[in-house]
């Protein structure tokens, strides 16, 4: 039970687990499975771990980003053993790589895939709740929370990672008196770790979510359905249950899945079946934009179908979608409708497979601030508008711009360009960077439909281009940092570290756990590996973006003198 309900939660609270299912190497083995364990992987870089193991031609493998270790499965003994050799020995930050080989029937491997279903099953047929709660459970785990009592205990959780910073860069070992000197706030036992503001709730609660990414698949009867999943593929649940009482999907977002559903469940087409990688209708996603701009993407398994069929599903799908209506017969804004066509094994939106646009020109846009954004498919930009515009505008207060100094904002890690463009009139320039190609070219189209010259924007890794951006100097440079959940590189900590000309770095994090690291890279003591004289909170803010989840943003300042 309590397995199952962890698996749950973990599904709830919207964390990747970048399980990679081992059933899928699988289908093509016979006879036996031949594992190997390979241990001593980095936790959470699930990055150099993938390009490893790339390298030696394996695109699946298990591991969760909180493991050191991994499992791939190969058809024959002779191809893992193959592989332990490349692998054993090999160096990947520092660890040295051990393998272990393991061999089980098919038969067996099976077995246990099945016997977990039955007890998933079980479980869930053992359990009270109507379907529509526990899905609400899942996505919205607080929704039974009032939402002040929800804001204040984010609000705490926030605080408590300041003070964990606090203390753990007082718990650092071998630092010298002049360290000692330069992280004094951190033994200052009177004064809290820096000021903390009230927090800022989101201006709507409910139906905010103007991104939602919804499953394609059956529900708990073997309807073919469209909605989010009910707990996790690899305890072998997979059914797909309507999002109808998900307080955080908005009306335009259900009426569309609804309208899906329908259609799927019309089309002479089956709807994808992850163990068997058979059927067709794979994933929904909506971009139901406050502007009213409205985009739908929908993702096929084109695999077993003819061209001719394909050309004709478009030419219906795009028709059908076009004339919408919403359950009070009003017509739904569809502005654009895309099709991706992914054929691979991993499930859900791929920025790598081929996406059509059907109708439209393949664009929303939203209004921050005073400012237009075009979003593109594959472009990031935060889920939740008015409350986004609230978290920015403090972002731009904190940023201190003193109109007498030439001041450079480096937007990093800037998705469209939202926060550098909301700011770009009062500094001097403004250089952002996003690893996310299409985003960039979105910056830069947003940048000139808004009328803004003083930005210039780098698609790439931050931690390939950081020392290019630190280069440029001015009377007064502040660094900006929105990173994904897991935080940015070492390297663009460091560098930031070694540019004098920052003295201020406004953090924004939407995962302050997994930011710890950068917090500490930024504040520790200064050593042969960290230079530079470090930052110390001067003043945190939390910010929700996400009621009735747990997650939240965290506005952090890093100020040095
Ligand atoms: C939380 S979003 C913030 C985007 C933007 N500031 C906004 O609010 O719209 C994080 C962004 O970081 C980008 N990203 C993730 N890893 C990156 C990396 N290593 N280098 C550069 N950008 C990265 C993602 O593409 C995404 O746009």
């Amino acid at each position: 039970m309590l397995r199952y309900s962890l698996a749950l939660r973990s599904a709830a609270s919207g964390i990747a687990t970048n399980l990679i299912p081992a059933e899928a190497a699988l289908l093509e083995t016979s006879g036996f499975i031949h594992r190997v364990k390979v241990l001593n992987l980095p936790t959470k870089d699930m990055n150099s771990v993938s390009t490893l193991f790339k390298s030696l031609g394996v695109k699946q493998f298990k591991k969760s980003p909180r493991w050191d270790y991994a499992y791939i499965n190969f058809k024959t003994e002779e191809a893992a053993r193959e592989a332990m050799q490349k692998l054993e020995g090999t160096q990947l930050r520092k660890n040295t790589i051990a393998t272990e080989y393991s061999s089980i029937s098919e038969e067996a491997f099976n077995k246990r895939h099945e016997d977990k279903r039955k007890e998933a099953s079980e479980i869930l047929s053992n359990d009270s709740r109507t379907p529509a709660e526990k899905l609400a459970d899942q996505v919205t785990p607080l929704y039974k929370i009032p939402y002040d009592e929800q804001l204040k205990t984010k609000n705490k959780s926030g605080i408590k990672h300041i003070f964990k910073l606090k203390k753990e860069i007082a718990r650092l070992k071998d630092v010298s008196d002049e360290g000692k000197a330069q992280i004094s706030w951190a033994f200052d036992h009177e004064n809290k770790p820096c000021k903390f503001l009230d927090p800022i709730a989101s201006p709507e609660i409910n139906g905010y979510r103007t991104k939602c990414d919804f499953s394609i698949g059956t529900d708990l009867e073997g309807n073919k359905s469209v909605g989010f999943q009910l707990g996790l593929y690899r305890d072998g649940i997979i059914s797909v249950l309507d999002p109808a009482d998900c307080l955080n999907v908005p009306d335009t977002a259900k009426t569309i899945v609804k309208s899906v559903q329908d259609y799927i469940r019309f089309s002479e087409y089956d709807v994808y079946d992850k163990v068997s990688k058979q059927g067709v209708w794979r994933a929904l996603t909506t971009k139901t934009q406050k502007s009213g701009d409205v985009m739908v993407v929908v993702q096929m398994n084109t695999e077993t179908l003819s061209e001719e069929q394909v050309s004709k599903e478009k030419i219906k799908l795009a028709d059908y979608l076009t004339n919408l209506k919403t359950p009070s017969n009003e017509k739904v804004n569809i502005k654009t409708i895309l099709l991706q066509i992914w054929n691979g094994v991993s499930n859900g939106m791929n920025e790598k497979a081929t996406t059509e646009v059907l109708t439209g020109d393949g664009y929303v846009y939203e209004d921050l601030l005073g400012s237009k954004f075009r979003i593109s498919n594959n472009a990031f930009f935060q889920i939740n508008t008015p409350a986004t515009e609230l978290l920015y505008s403090k972002c731009a207060e904190w940023c201190e711009i003193d109109s007498a100094k030439k001041t450079t904002v480096l937007d990093i890690c800037c998705g469209t360009g939202t926060i550098g463009i909301s700011m770009a009139k009062k500094v001097d320039q403004v250089i952002g960077i996003d690893m996310v190609p299409e985003a960039i070219v979105d910056a830069n189209f947003n940048a000139e439909m808004n009328g803004v010259s003083n930005v210039k924007y780098f698609a790439s890794k931050i931690e390939d281009k950081i020392d290019l951006l630190i280069k440029s100097n001015n009377e007064q440079v502040v660094a900006v940092l929105d990173p994904p959940r897991n935080g940015v590189h070492s390297t663009v900590i460091r560098a930031l570290r070694e540019s004098t000309q920052i003295k201020k770095v406004i953090y924004i994090s939407c995962d302050a756990k997994q930011a710890q690291p950068n917090f500490i890279g930024l504040c520790r003591p200064i050593s042969k590996r960290y230079l530079g004289t470090p930052f110390k909170p001067s003043r945190a803010i939390s910010v929700d973006l996400f009621p009735h989840t747990e997650h939240c943003e965290l506005m952090v300042e890093f100020v040095r003198d």
